[in-house]
């Protein structure tokens, strides 16, 4: 057990070893570096809690180049150590973000002192970022108390802390997106952005400047610089959605970036680096595909990292009521209107199939929730959209006490001009075709009606 872990960059060998060796007898866990190019390369590895900087190192010796790299490092407090103890310097570096600033010769204890707050500190913010961020989003986002459910909360909230890389797989659906927001909303990136790029919907052509930017004069067009997706994430996390369907081109270039953390702008000669979490999601088997020769595998041993499967709604049905129960909740407030199934429209969600998963179950509810009245979601509701699904036309359903036949044939004609408006995105000829009238027969309907169309 460490009290925490510490990147020391100072070019000068025997202060590093001399301050390597007070902090580790004071319990901290100590990796030193020489310059920032070597201070990045241990951070790849060493997920330090806190850096001691020099401000003047090697090659530039330049303490505003050393300053501009602050944002490197960001989220982890940075300690500035400098034989240039000047009072500008100082308030440069802590508008710069910097925790605290300490002149040399360095004295041990007032070093001790410093570091010991910074950390608590930093603790304290992290512990609240996290609070935050479970209580508003992450894991409460994600419905459901199936045992599979269950178990991808606890590894979520494993996982999430750390920067290890994720492979989200299952069936179209099952929650892909919402996982992978949720590893994001519980890490020490969560405010920072998620950047989420479908790797299918992007033409093979564009997905390289789309994600790497492009400079001024790269191509036809490119009339300005544009930074890319990938320059977007720096900080937080980049989630690749259906990285199966990334061309293999692309899978080349994407790896290059994985390896060194670099890469090149669309036309450009500077290289950029980026520092950001990979989540990549998809449905496909990508073993298979990496057998097929449509997938490099050298990728998908880097983007596997640790892999974590979404589980189809038939094998965890427990969770539908559940799942019902909040999309209405989102409805009800969307709407300013409580929205709830009878019984017969919860049995009939309860028991019908989900090939599309969750997103079907949601889509289908927000279908019959806009054909429903008077905040009640009926089988006749339903029937109306899902005719196959329905014992008897839903216009013959009788109550037992009766009806009023001119007050139920209104009824179902304003379901049916809503739905045929809904199904036609409001182009009224379309829906008064579908509907067998006139448009101008529609239109007094409408009117008759007062629909707000
Ligand atoms: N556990 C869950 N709790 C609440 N909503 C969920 C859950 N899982 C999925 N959803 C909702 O279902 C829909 C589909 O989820 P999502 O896009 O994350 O699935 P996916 O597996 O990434 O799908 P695809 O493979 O098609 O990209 C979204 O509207 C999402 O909000």
């Amino acid at each position: 057990m460490t009290n925490g872990r510490i990147l020391l960059v100072d070019d000068e060998p025997a202060f590093r070893q001399l301050a390597q060796s007070w902090l580790q007898n004071s319990g901290y866990q100590v990796q030193t570096a020489a310059d920032l190019a070597a201070a990045r390369a241990q951070l790849t590895g060493f997920d330090a809690d806190l850096i001691l900087l020099d401000l003047s190192l090697p090659p530039q010796f330049d303490p505003q180049h050393t300053l501009a790299a602050l944002a490197d490092f960001s989220s982890r407090p940075v300690i500035i150590l400098t034989g240039h103890a000047e009072r500008q310097l100082a308030l440069d570096a802590i508008a710069q973000g910097a925790w605290d600033f300490i002149a040399k010769p360095v004295d041990p204890d007032l070093l001790a002192v410093v570091i010991k707050r910074a950390l608590n500190k930093h603790q304290l913010d992290t512990e609240l970022k996290q609070l935050k961020a479970s209580s508003l989003d992450g894991l409460n986002r994600l419905i459901g108390a199936s045992a599979p459910m269950e178990a991808m909360r606890t590894l979520i909230q494993r996982i999430a802390p750390t920067d290890v890389r994720v492979l989200v797989t299952g069936p179209s659906g099952t929650g892909k997106e919402v996982v992978s927001k949720a590893l994001h909303q519980l890490s020490r990136r969560a405010d920072k952005p998620f950047i989420s790029v479908h790797c299918g919907a992007i033409p093979a052509d564009l997905l390289e400047s789309e994600l790497f930017g492009y400079v001024k004069g790269a191509f036809t067009g490119a009339d300005k610089d544009r930074p890319g997706l990938l320059k977007l994430a720096d900080g937080g996390t980049l989630f690749l959605d259906e990285i199966g369907e990334m061309p293999l081109p692309m899978q080349v270039k994407l790896l290059r970036v994985l390896q060194e953390g670099t890469f090149f702008a669309v036309g450009g000669r500077e290289q950029q680096r980026i520092d950001v979490r990979l989540i990549s999601a998809t449905n496909a088997n990508l073993p298979q595909l990496v057998k097929q020769g449509q997938f490099r595998e050298d990728l998908y041993y880097r983007i596997k990292g640790i892999t974590l499967e979404t589980v189809a709604l038939s094998e965890r049905r427990q969770d539908i009521p559940l799942l019902l129960q909040h999309f209405l909740e989102l409805h009800s407030k969307q709407q300013g209107q409580r929205l709830q199934l009878d019984s017969t429209a919860l049995s009939w969600f309860l028991q019908r199939d989900w090939p599309g998963n969750i997103r079907e179950l949601k889509n289908t509810l927000e279908s019959v929730a806009a054909v429903a009245q008077d905040g009640v979601i009926s089988m006749a509701d339903i029937s109306l959209l899902h005719p196959q699904d329905s014992e008897q036309p839903a216009a013959a359903a009788l109550p037992a006490n009766g009806l009023l036949l001119d007050d139920a044939v209104q009824r179902l004609e304003i379901r049916l001009i809503k739905q045929a408006l809904a199904q036609t995105e409001g182009n009224k000829s379309q829906a008064a075709r579908l509907l067998g009238l006139s448009r101008q027969g529609l239109l007094k309907k409408i009117d008759r009606y007062r629909l707000s169309v």
